[in-house]
């Protein structure tokens, strides 16, 4: 039995306590009232992290981006440190609790880390060592912090554990404003916004504004919206919250979620033009009596209830607006949407999205950026070619990344570029086909007006 063992332990160690010159500190992963993380844990974690790489023998790896490696001490590894001349020991300890049964996944291991030193340095690293350690902790912890994407879970879930209502993983998503196809002005432009409110701390406080920004990105599929919203975290190392409005069941379980957002983040919400009726339509009468049948009728309800989100416009303006003043801290919030004419004007009115950001088919420049990606070529004969096409017709990043990726290992560059063009000579032959039916369409359409004119 583990606790009894932990028991023993104590016992042993009183005794020995006159013939043992070591002193131990630990530290819990978990402590306090509430059982919330400890901030010295994390900030330990972090300074063994840079140090025991070089020194612990086992290592857990967690991989931050493609091009860097977070390593760190592994369960129950011991590393050595130095400080002023003095030794001490550290080591992460684990203790699992599989033979108690446990409301609370999280709490079946317990982590914590154990600082041995001898009893005559007591002073050295009571006052100075520990300051150092959780200080250098911090600013490794900033530097090699591991972004977060959250997504919020449904709230029959919620109860599970405290964190419950966002669950989270790495944020890896690749993109930057480097990889992002855009019109290179509108892009610095999109950049330089970002950057004035980063640095905007001091400027908000002394407008009166709240140090928040929203933006609305608006656009065909597959022109880059979620792209760049991943660009724009990376830019600002932020996290992301990815708000899934459909699992949200009403206005009130929408204020919870905001209430547990962390500064410093991008809370998204992605096609908020299908997410919810957010057309700015009231409900019919027949819709409101549907509802309340459903309530009565508990099977029904449960087998529309996914996408039977309550809630409302109302509800969602609350929430950007709560975002507003409610949460401290610097916090952007993003909308997308395909269509942005279907939206309610109180949504994106000033003040309420900052900025209106159209993302439209691939433009030249934006081919250039794609090719030096994919291809890693600056410039082309092929190029003038390409140019021509992409004028007369429109095809989104998308399919123009998707057509210059190199297929096999055979592929050369050349070969990748023939088939944009030979795409692009299809797209534009297919929208000439389709306006040409229009065309007749609409002449049809007329000839019969006429006609009917005529036997008038
Ligand atoms: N502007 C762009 N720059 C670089 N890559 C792009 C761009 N637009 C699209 N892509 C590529 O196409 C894929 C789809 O783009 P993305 O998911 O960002 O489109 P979207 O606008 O969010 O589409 P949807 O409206 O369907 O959500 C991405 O994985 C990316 O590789
Ligand atoms: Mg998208």
């Amino acid at each position: 039995v583990p606790q009894l063992r932990m028991h023993i332990e104590g016992f042993a160690h009183k005794a020995a306590g006159h013939i043992n010159p070591y002193i131990e500190i630990t530290f819990p992963e978990y402590g306090g009232e509430r059982l919330e993380r400890c901030e010295a844990y994390a900030a330990i974690k972090s300074y063994l992290s840079a140090s025991a790489s070089t020194r612990a023998k086992r290592l857990k790896a967690s991989v931050k981006d493609t091009r860097s490696l977070v390593l760190s001490m592994d369960d129950n590894e011991e590393v050595v440190d130095e400080f002023e001349g003095v030794k001490l020991w550290w080591s992460c300890l684990i203790v699992s609790r599989n033979s108690t049964i446990s409301l609370y996944p999280y709490s079946e291991n317990r982590r914590f880390f154990k600082l041995t030193f001898h009893r005559s340095h007591r002073e050295v690293i009571t006052s100075s060592y520990i300051k150092h350690v959780l200080a250098t902790g911090k600013a490794v912890a900033a530097n090699n912090q591991l972004r977060k994407l959250f997504t919020n879970n449904p709230s029959s879930n919620w109860h599970y554990y405290e964190e419950s209502k966002w669950s989270y993983g790495a944020f890896e998503h690749p993109a930057t404003f480097d990889t992002l196809a855009m019109e290179p002005s509108k892009k610095k432009e999109i950049m330089n916004d970002l950057l004035k409110f980063q640095r905007g701390k001091e400027y908000y406080a002394r407008i009166g504004k709240p140090w928040k920004r929203g933006y609305l990105l608006y656009g065909p599929p597959g022109t880059g919206k979620s792209t760049m919203v991943a660009a724009m975290a990376n830019f600002l190392n932020y996290d992301v919250y990815d708000l899934e409005l459909t699992t949200v069941k009403d206005n009130t379980e929408l204020r919870k979620l905001l209430i547990e957002t962390s500064a410093k983040s991008i809370i998204v919400i992605e096609d908020i033009d299908c997410s919810l009726d957010l057309t700015g339509q009231r409900k019919t009468g027949k819709q409101e009596k549907d509802n309340h049948e459903e309530k009565a009728d508990p099977v029904k309800r449960t087998e529309k209830g996914r996408e039977e989100s309550k809630v409302t416009l109302s509800g969602l303006l609350n929430f950007i607006d709560g975002l507003w003043s409610a949460c401290g801290g610097e916090r952007i919030i993003v909308f997308t949407t395909n269509y942005v004419e279907k939206l309610d004007p109180a949504l994106i009115r000033r003040g309420r999205m900052d900025k209106l950001i159209e993302m439209s088919y691939c433009c030249f420049e934006s081919f250039k950026v794609l090719a030096r990606n994919y291809l890693g070529v600056e410039v082309h004969p092929l190029f003038a070619t390409v140019r021509q096409l992409l004028e007369e017709t429109k095809m989104t990043p998308a399919d123009v990344a998707e057509n210059l990726m190199p297929k096999s290992d055979e592929e050369d560059e050349e070969a990748c570029l023939e088939r944009l063009i030979e795409a692009l000579r299809k797209a534009k032959e297919e929208a000439g086909k389709k306006s040409e039916e229009e065309k007749a369409a609409a002449a049809e359409a007329t000839a019969a007006r006429a006609s009917v004119d005529v036997f008038l």
